[in-house]
């Protein structure tokens, strides 16, 4: 299907005790790399986790083509979340069982699935990863982990919910060769402009809402123009 857009989302909406926390929100996108800015609140994480199907909105979100929030093995392959933070993601108490996981989700048979999750952390230079305590290792390894988790699961788009919040500069630095290298799609969310350098395209989120979408000098220019006067102000 080469006319299915990678991200086909019409008139989202998500509430939470009847107050909007996402509100018509519409974006057809096929691009590599997509940034979502906004301020603290606006509801980017929101929309990290509805596009990944994990929470009950109303109006359509396809990724792939697939619905997302009602085919839950077909978004496995579709789209994978990299949490904000990498401790609402890990379950398991080895690195290796953290791995294994999703692709026993998908139904892969155990000894393809340990293949696999060796060959995963070879790629990554860590190959005596897998008997590691996964609460033992720092913030930044245990989003390598995640990481590599979702790749386990070659997702045509990864969410990136706030990637580099947290991160040493070398781990930060390491992580950004990584993400640049990886074939597929990306949505990161930031409200840090810089880090969406060499971007496709960028949505701004205000309130729910796409404030602005296009070309990333434009939008990211506007945005932080309009941050500045906030932050210049005390209202904000
Ligand atoms: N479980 C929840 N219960 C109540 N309110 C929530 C819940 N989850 C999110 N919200 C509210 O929804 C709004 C959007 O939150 P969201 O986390 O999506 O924003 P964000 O743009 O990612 O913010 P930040 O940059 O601070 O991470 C906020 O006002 C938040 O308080």
């Amino acid at each position: 299907m080469p006319d299915t857009p990678l991200i086909d989302i019409a008139d989202l909406g998500y509430r939470i005790d009847g107050r909007a926390i996402l509100d018509g929100v519409s974006l057809t996108a096929s691009e590599r790399r997509i940034g979502i800015v906004g301020r603290n609140g606006s509801g980017k994480s929101t929309l990290g986790r509805a596009i990944c199907g994990l929470i009950p909105v109303t109006g359509r979100v396809r990724i792939a083509g697939i619905d997302v929030a009602r085919d839950r093995r077909g978004a496995l392959g579709a789209v994978g979340l990299l949490f904000q933070n990498p401790e609402h993601q890990i379950i398991f108490p080895t690195v290796a069982e953290e791995l294994d996981f999703g692709l026993g989700q998908m139904g892969w048979p155990k000894p393809d699935r340990a293949r696999a999750v060796a060959d995963m952390l070879a790629r990554f230079g860590r190959d005596d990863w897998a008997d590691r305590a996964t609460q033992d290792l720092s913030h930044g390894q245990k989003q390598l982990v995640c990481l590599m988790a979702i790749l386990l699961m070659a997702p045509r788009l990864i969410v990136l919910d706030e990637p580099f919040a947290g991160l040493d500069i070398p781990t930060a630095m390491q992580l950004s060769r990584v993400l640049d290298r990886l074939d597929c799609a990306l949505v990161q969310i930031s409200h840090a402009p810089a880090d969406l350098r060499g971007y496709d395209r960028v949505v701004w989120l205000e309130r729910g809402r796409v404030a602005e979408d296009g070309a990333p000098d434009r939008v990211l220019a506007a945005y932080e123009t309009r941050m500045r006067a906030l932050g210049a102000g005390d209202a904000a």
